[in-house]
């Protein structure tokens, strides 16, 4: 496959840059279309997909499609599956959802599927314990307080998991996120703990990065100037790697190192042993249907047809406003506030997977690639940069992440949903239609404006609107709803790249920057 054309030569994206060169079709007309939303719209694994809102016609929908079919999407996802060596510059495999438990028989085969289990029945065992108070520090001491110390992939998605589940998390047992080595990030966690009842996790893939052993060294040091002795201090430490030659070699102790294998990409890894500390907090249970849902999402990915596949749909409305209608971003906007680091955890997902310029053969890119990933909070941003989405000069595709239900014992829990939700709904709706210049005056004159003010009052109050964007619902925000949202941006990356003619497996573009510190370092700063 990797002879393949590049995209450019496909015939379905030389049919969709000529249908992208036709006057284009407003939203408003598109949206009077009988049997849009319900043409539009498909669900899967607790997840419902409204592309209503997104600039396409049954042509371009055609012409994506077809775009699909002659990039050989299907033919790559089997390849991912059944473990050939996908990521060709460093030649893995790529079997992060070999991760997500099930039963044997998976394509990837049953070696990797007892080794799989073996792990994720370890990790298990070890959350259960620990938050059964069975796991001690050297003073025996049941733990309070967990840190797990890690950065990018080894941070971002257990850290997002935990907050989108935090009503899941454990009384008893504490667990923090420490990624940052600048000084503050590790004190400001540490100085309300007591060290005979704080258990550190080190989660790196590579135990080289810098970042994360200043901070594990850090950890150590604080141990023992709180009184833990030397030959206890590995009592208080867990690693998870895939260099466990690496951690031994620090200390860490084989029995307490969790493993994971170097098929499994670094912001790909929370389905391993790296879910440790989200296990630790929402109870292995949890973390159990965390991966169904995930397998949930793979099992859709692997079999429903391209047209009402979550994310083949997702990626193919991704590139065409990437790529056709040229919008360099792709805004994030999630309307439950749990999922306050979803944003930044499929940023790194997506723009470390598909922030390349080189194609699979290895000439450059000749067309753009992943695009910048940013946003966070809608209802947060609506009174920040949602200005800026609505009338200023950057054209933008939005992804709005709402939940169709509440869950949380508050009083007025109920009123606080509806809220929520009718601000995404309204958001989505005023972005599509936007205002004119005439309705925008007609608008101020029926408000009470005299004619000269409402004249010139409505260039600045009118909207563009066409700015596309999709609707994604979970059912609940569950542990298997989360599992299924995350391997749904995970599938859609891998698509895009797929399209693109891109490895979305590897990462060197961190590298010279790693190594230019280390130069400096030797030079002495
Ligand atoms: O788990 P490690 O090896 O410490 O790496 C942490 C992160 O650093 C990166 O290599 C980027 O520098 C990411 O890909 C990775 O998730």
């Amino acid at each position: 496959m990797t002879t393949m054309p590049l995209p450019v030569a496909l015939p379905a994206w030389q049919h969709l840059q000529a249908l992208a060169n036709e006057p284009p079709v407003p939203l408003r007309e598109r949206l009077a279309e009988p049997e849009r939303a319900r043409r539009l719209t498909w669900s899967a694994a607790g997840l419902t997909l409204d592309a209503s809102r997104q600039a396409i016609g049954t042509e371009i929908e055609r012409a994506l499609l077809d775009l699909a079919a002659q990039s050989q999407i299907a033919e790559q996802r089997e390849a991912m599956f059944r473990g050939e060596a996908i990521n060709t510059t460093e030649g893995r495999p790529v079997l992060h959802v070999a991760l997500r438990g099930g039963e044997a028989g998976g394509p990837w085969g049953n070696a990797i599927h007892a080794l799989v289990q073996r792990e994720l029945d370890r990790v298990c065992r070890f959350a259960e314990e620990l938050r059964a108070g069975t796991v001690r520090g050297h003073a025996g001491d049941a733990f309070t307080d967990v840190v797990n110390i890690g950065i990018g992939g080894s941070d971002l998605g257990p850290r997002m998991a935990a907050d989108a589940l935090a009503h899941l998390a454990s009384d008893a047992v504490r667990v923090h996120y420490v990624s940052n080595p600048d000084a503050w990030a590790l004190w400001s966690v540490l100085r309300g703990l007591d060290a005979k009842r704080t258990l550190f996790i080190v989660s790196s893939k590579t135990f080289t990065t810098q970042e994360t052993l200043t901070n594990a060294a850090s950890a150590r040091h604080w141990l023992a100037d709180q009184g833990v002795p030397a030959d206890a201090i590995a009592r208080h430490l867990v690693a998870i790697t895939a260099t466990p030659a690496k951690s031994a070699e620090l200390g860490y102790d084989p029995e307490r190192t969790f493993l994971f294998w170097d098929w499994v990409g670094g912001r790909y890894s929370l389905w391993s042993a790296l879910g440790l500390p989200l296990a630790i907090g929402i109870g292995a249970a949890a973390f159990r249907e965390l991966l169904a849902g995930a397998r949930a999402m793979d099992g859709h990915f692997l079999h429903a047809p391209l047209q009402e596949n979550l994310p083949v749909r997702l990626a193919l409305h991704g590139v065409w406003n990437r790529n056709f209608l040229r919008m360099p971003t792709q805004l994030i906007a999630c309307y439950a506030s749990r999922l306050v680091r979803f944003v930044p955890f499929v940023q790194q997902m997506d723009m470390e997977s598909n922030g390349k310029r080189t194609h699979l053969d290895g000439s450059e890119a000749t067309v753009d690639t992943g695009p910048i990933v940013w946003g966070g909070l809608g209802i947060d941003g609506q009174h920040a940069y949602f200005q800026l989405v609505h009338q200023g000069r950057h054209a933008l595709p939005v992804d709005f992440i709402g939940v169709l239900s509440e869950d949380t014992p508050l009083p007025l829990a109920g009123a606080h949903h509806a809220v929520v939700n009718l601000n995404l709904r309204a958001q989505a709706q005023a972005m599509a239609l936007g205002r004119t210049l005439e309705e925008t005056e007609a608008q101020l004159l029926k408000d009470g404006a005299d004619a000269e003010t409402a004249h010139a009052l409505a260039p600045h109050r009118q909207f563009p609107g066409n700015i596309p964007s999709h609707l994604l619902w979970l059912d609940r925000l569950d542990p298997g709803r989360l599992g299924a949202l995350i391997a749904l941006y995970e599938h859609k990356v891998f698509c895009q790249a797929a399209i693109w003619r891109i490895n979305a497996f590897d990462q060197w573009g961190v590298e010279l920057g790693k190594t230019m510190a280390k130069a400096m370092e030797r030079a002495g700063g």
